[in-house]
């Protein structure tokens, strides 16, 4: 199930909604096949080089646990584990709301949640830096996700958190539909490079 619209005030007026949702259908319905290993692993070790520079072993980074063919990260989140990081993985809360951040260790119970995402059964935390998930991203920052609008909320909560959109390159679209709630991320980093937004 996508992630119903239920219209508010504050929700996109309704033709950017429907270029958003025009947009994601076509990018789920011409979804590549999940990322070839060495593109994946060239993503993952950017990744970890972008976490290094930016906080240090104790902190806390959110990452996501994988839905179906999205990039994987549990690698990602035992080596930073491994680092001495502490990772956090999100709870999805009601639509409307922002997403509540819970600590994984290796092995940890991961519980269903809404939408097919799991988080773990650990306690709550706040991140110090935040990667991104999203299905296509622009040279501004601006992201698309699954509709949720969850990152946005999150975020604007959260700031000033570091946060890194993450991706393939194959999912850079020209322009990414934007209206009044989407924050550019500052920073994109794909297998190819390390995109700094705006700059
Ligand atoms: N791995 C992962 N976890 C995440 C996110 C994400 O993008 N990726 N989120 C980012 O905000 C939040 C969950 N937000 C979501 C909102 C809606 C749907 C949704 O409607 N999914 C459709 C499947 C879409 C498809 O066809 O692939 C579904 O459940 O049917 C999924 C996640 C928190 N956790
Ligand atoms: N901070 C916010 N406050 C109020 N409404 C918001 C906020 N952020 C986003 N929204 C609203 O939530 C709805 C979904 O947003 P959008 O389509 O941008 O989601 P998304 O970024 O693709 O999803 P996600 O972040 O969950 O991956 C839109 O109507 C948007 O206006």
């Amino acid at each position: 199930m996508v992630a119903p619209h239920v219209s508010s005030p504050d929700s996109d007026p309704p033709v950017l909604a429907a270029a958003k949702a025009d947009l994601r259908r076509r990018l789920m319905a011409g979804r590549a096949p999940p990322a070839a290993a060495h593109a994946r692993e060239a993503l993952c070790r950017r990744m970890l080089g972008c976490v290094r520079d930016a906080v240090p072993a104790g902190a806390a980074v959110a990452a996501v646990w994988p839905l179906p063919g999205e990039i994987d990260l549990r690698a990602l989140c035992a080596h930073l584990h491994d680092d001495g990081y502490r990772v956090l993985l999100p709870e999805t809360p009601p639509r409307g709301q922002a997403l509540r951040f819970r600590l994984w260790r290796p092995g940890a119970r991961m519980v269903p949640g809404r939408f097919g995402t799991a988080h773990p059964d650990g306690p709550a935390g706040r991140p110090d830096f935040v990667f991104v998930p999203l299905l296509a991203f622009d040279r501004r920052g601006f992201r698309l996700g699954y509709g949720g609008g969850y990152y946005d909320r999150t975020l604007a909560g959260l700031a000033p958190v570091p946060a890194m959109g993450y991706g393939l390159a194959a999912q850079e679209v020209p322009e990414v539909p934007t209206g009044r709630h989407d924050i550019p991320l500052p920073v994109v980093v794909t297998e190819r490079e390390t995109i700094r937004c705006g700059a």
